[in-house]
């Protein structure tokens, strides 16, 4: 849009504006000097009339004459004063006959300049006639002087008049072209003033326009500075986006490098050779663990095919170049084929590679290379170890399976059969325990050779773990074959052994399944063969047992116990039953024997004996535990003051490190002073990890309860363990009690462990009294206190009176 047109036009209006406004000045001002001109010359016409003061002069000419002729005449009634008054008054007319316009008017003309010469000279000849007035005859000389002069005054006064009419006629056309002039003026100015209200509605129009242009502009500036506003915020983002993507390219350059960095820090820190072709045969990169690999030059040319480089290797005599390439011999068909594939090669100095090979997209190849000659050694080593027992290099349960699989899948084919004999060693903890590990290996080592010396060469013998063996026998024509191999077996390892100058005594037992009927799968075989093992040890130690389906409806019989004593305590099936231990001399009852009890829904009371192993077989014997020490606290405290309470801690127990928090929980919440409560471990206790059971005695000890050593004299080295801690009591075993009256050494070993005690500052408790004749020996061997049905059985806490008569009536009724 162009704004030239309507700023000339403004300009151009503008001048018009000003010149018609300053015209319409000056005609104002023009006329207004006009008006005031006009009006000066009125008022002359008005007052210094030509013609009227001629007429006036001829007036008072004629008003004098008339006085003097009256005065003239006697009695004319005329007063001198009044003729001297119109003397004056002429005279006076007459002076003005000589000044402004009259004169100008009298100058025209000689005649007139005479008449008013010759007035002025009669009115000074009558003057002093006029003084003198009163004197006879001045009047008519006075009125003699003047008469002459009358025509010449009235003929004056009639010029004057034609004069004074002449110069209204003028004024009058003056004042005519006066109008017209103001007429046109004032015409020009309304033409002027419309001129100028057009000009100013033109002015406006153009000023309208010129907002509205000015509008129309500032709402186009007012969009393209939004529009540019928006560019801008657009660029703004664009360039926040373009440094972003910056800082990302950037990110990226750096991790770019760094991959690179790592790339070449990882090809060439490979355990493997890497070697990459291109699909020309050139070599595009390989790294340094290749060119070791293949005795190469570590760096190549560009452009370098692989054979190339070999031939340049052999040239120079290396011998590894050989074996490349007799490798890229066999890579030809895969880089053929385009295929992947992966393959070992020996090489003749008992070197073996193993070769990936793949194919690239773009048609060449990537291979790795790794010599695997160690690796291969030790997998077969490790194939060994997985597969036999490191201590005594017998198969172990792994490889023992698998043999037996074999063997039972081959005896499928044959007329004999396979046998799975089970064995475990007696006594084999004690002597790991009591003679350390080493002699307990050196003591596997020799059972291990002996039980292969037992079997044929075909036959396969294990060590499943632990003093666990197994053997696998083939060609098993009738059970006999079993049963003596069981035999030699039971010979071969009762026989003493000497290890490191130590004469050791061991036995052992074991368990036989046939693999008859059924196809017994080789787990089958072995847990059959394991229950029959099972059967072997609770009938004796030192026999074997061939495998019987009851015993599986044993085992079966175990895990439904399982199941039920996993609810029973959440059940409340538990309770405590207390038996009286008795103070020998004072036959007073100085405390009492926790004792557990299972209240099955079905199967009533089941005995802790049979119960108690299986809930630490599986796991539960902690919380069981714990029950009965907090149970045994809480019913001890309502006892009165001394009564203990003795409580049995199973070995597992020990293994559970809030033991000792759970003890002393268990005597805070139940108010029972710690010197009443007596906890009874077992030699078994003392046999697992020493130190820690050793520490877990003494913080007990420290929270001032009491401990009893419980079954004494049926471990393997019980005199040992009581050097090991010292205890405050001694339970010799009910086994001792009760052979006193057929056994001699049982009384002697009664009388050594009282005295022992004794000496140890120890009290003695003896379990399982029964008689009265066993309670008067245990007297006299010096034992302290007794336990035992002769004085009462268990109870539960509800029917105990504390009174020693109170249990006899129940003995009685047994
Ligand atoms: N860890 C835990 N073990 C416990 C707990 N409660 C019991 N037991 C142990 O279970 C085993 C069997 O106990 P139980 O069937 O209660 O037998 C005890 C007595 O009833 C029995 N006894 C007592 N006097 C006589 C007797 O004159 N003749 C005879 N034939 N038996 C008798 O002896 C068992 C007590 O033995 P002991 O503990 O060695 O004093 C048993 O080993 C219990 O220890 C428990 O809460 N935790």
């Amino acid at each position: 849009m162009s704004f030239d047109g309507p700023s000339l036009s403004l300009r151009i209006l503008k001048a018009v504006l000003a010149i018609v406004i300053v015209s319409f000045l000056l005609s104002a001002a023009y006329i207004s000097s006009l008006v005031v001109e006009r009006q000066e010359a009125l008022k002359q016409v008005s007052r210094y009339n030509t013609s009227w003061l001629a007429s006036q002069a001829v007036s008072e000419f004629t008003r004098l004459e008339q006085r003097l002729s009256a005065y003239a005449v006697p009695d004319g009634g005329i007063d001198p004063g009044e003729v001297q008054l119109r003397f004056d008054i002429l005279v006076n007319r007459a002076k003005l006959l000589n000044d402004g316009e009259f004169q100008d008017f009298v100058s025209r003309d000689p005649e007139r300049q005479e008449t008013v010469r010759l007035l002025r000279e009669a009115l000074a000849a009558a003057q002093p006639l006029v003084d003198r007035i009163e004197e006879p005859g001045n009047a008519m000389k006075a009125l003699a002087l003047l008469q002459p002069l009358e025509t010449k005054v009235t003929a004056l006064a009639s010029a004057a008049n034609h004069y004074g009419a002449q110069r209204v006629t003028e004024d009058q056309h003056e004042l005519i072209r006066l109008h017209w002039l103001f007429s046109s003026l004032a015409a020009g100015l309304i033409v002027c003033g419309f001129i100028l209200l057009g000009l100013l509605g033109w002015h406006n129009r153009l000023l309208t326009r010129a907002h509205h242009d000015l509008r129309f502009l500032a709402e186009n500036l007012q969009r393209t500075s939004d529009e540019l506003k928006k560019a801008n915020k657009a660029l703004g983002n664009a360039y926040a986006e373009l440094q972003h993507q910056n800082g990302v390219l950037q990110i990226q350059e750096i991790e770019l490098r760094t991959q690179n960095e790592r790339f070449n820090a990882a090809l060439n820190n490979m355990s493997h050779g890497l070697c990459m072709v291109d699909a020309t045969g050139h070599i595009i990169v390989f790294n340094e663990r290749f060119a070791q690999l293949f005795d190469l030059e570590s760096s190549v040319r560009p452009g370098t095919t692989l054979n190339e480089l070999i031939a340049y290797a052999e040239a120079r005599g290396r011998e590894g170049a050989a074996a490349l390439r007799q490798i890229c011999a066999e890579q030809q068909e895969l880089i053929r084929e385009r295929r992947q594939a992966t393959f070992i090669q020996g090489q003749p100095g008992g070197r073996t590679i193993a070769v990936s090979h793949q194919p690239m997209s773009d048609g060449g190849w990537v291979a790795t290379y790794e010599d695997i000659t160690e690796r291969r050694q030790a997998e077969s080593q490790i194939a060994y170890m997985a597969h036999h027992d490191a201590l005594t290099d017998l198969a172990n349960r792994v490889l023992f399976r698998e043999q037996m699989e074999r063997a039972l899948a081959q005896s499928g084919r044959s007329e004999t059969q396979v046998a799975v004999l089970c064995l475990d060693l007696d006594r084999f903890k004690d002597v790991n325990d009591s003679l350390g590990h080493e002699t307990g290996d050196a003591l596997l080592k020799v059972v291990a050779h002996r039980l292969r010396s037992c079997v044929r060469e075909e036959d396969v013998v294990a060590r499943l773990g632990g003093d666990e063996f197994a053997v696998l026998q083939t060609s098993v024509h009738e059970p006999h074959d079993c049963a003596v191999l069981a035999m030699r077996i039971v010979e071969a390892l009762g026989a003493p052994y000497d290890i490191d100058g130590q004469e050791i005594v061991i036995g052992t037992s074991v368990g036989i399944a046939l693999a008859a009927e059924g196809n017994p799968t080789p787990d089958q075989l072995l847990k059959h063969a394991d229950l029959a093992l099972y059967r072997a040890k609770s009938v004796g130690r030192g026999t074997f047992r061939f495998f019987e389906p009851e015993m599986d409806a044993q085992l079966q019989a175990r895990r439904m116990l399982e199941v039920d004593l996993r609810k029973a305590l959440a059940n409340g099936e538990f309770e405590l039953f207390y038996q009286p231990q008795v103070d020998i001399r004072r036959k007073a009852i100085t405390g009492y024997e926790a004792l557990l009890r299972w209240r099955h829904p079905e199967r009533g009371i089941v005995s802790p004996a049979e119960f108690i192993p299986v809930a630490e077989d599986i796991g539960l014997i902690s919380p069981l535990g714990e029950w009965v020490v907090h149970e045994a606290c809480r019913e001890a405290s309502g006892w009165p003051a001394p009564l203990k309470v003795a409580v049995n801690l199973s070995p597992v127990q020990f293994r559970n490190r809030n033991l000792v928090q759970c003890v002393k929980q268990a005597l805070e919440e139940s108010g029972l002073c710690p010197s009443r409560l007596e906890l009874e471990i077992t030699e078994s206790v003392l046999l697992q990890d020493n130190d820690t059971t050793l520490a877990t005695l003494h913080q007990l000890r420290k929270l001032g309860l009491r401990i009893a050593m419980d079954d004494f004299g049926t471990g393997y080295s019980s005199l040992s363990y009581l050097r090991s801690f010292p205890f405050d009591k001694i339970k010799i075993d009910q086994s001792f009690v009760q052979g006193l009256s057929s056994r001699a050494d049982c009384l002697a070993i009664v009388q050594s462990i009282a005295g022992l005690g004794a000496s140890l500052g120890m009290s003695t408790v003896a379990e399982g009294v029964e008689t009265e004749d066993q309670l008067v020996q245990l007297r006299a061997a010096g034992c302290t206190e007794a336990q035992g049905y002769y004085f009462g059985r268990p109870r539960p806490a509800r029917d105990l009176t504390h009174s020693l008569e109170d249990f006899g009536p129940v003995r009685a009724a047994e």
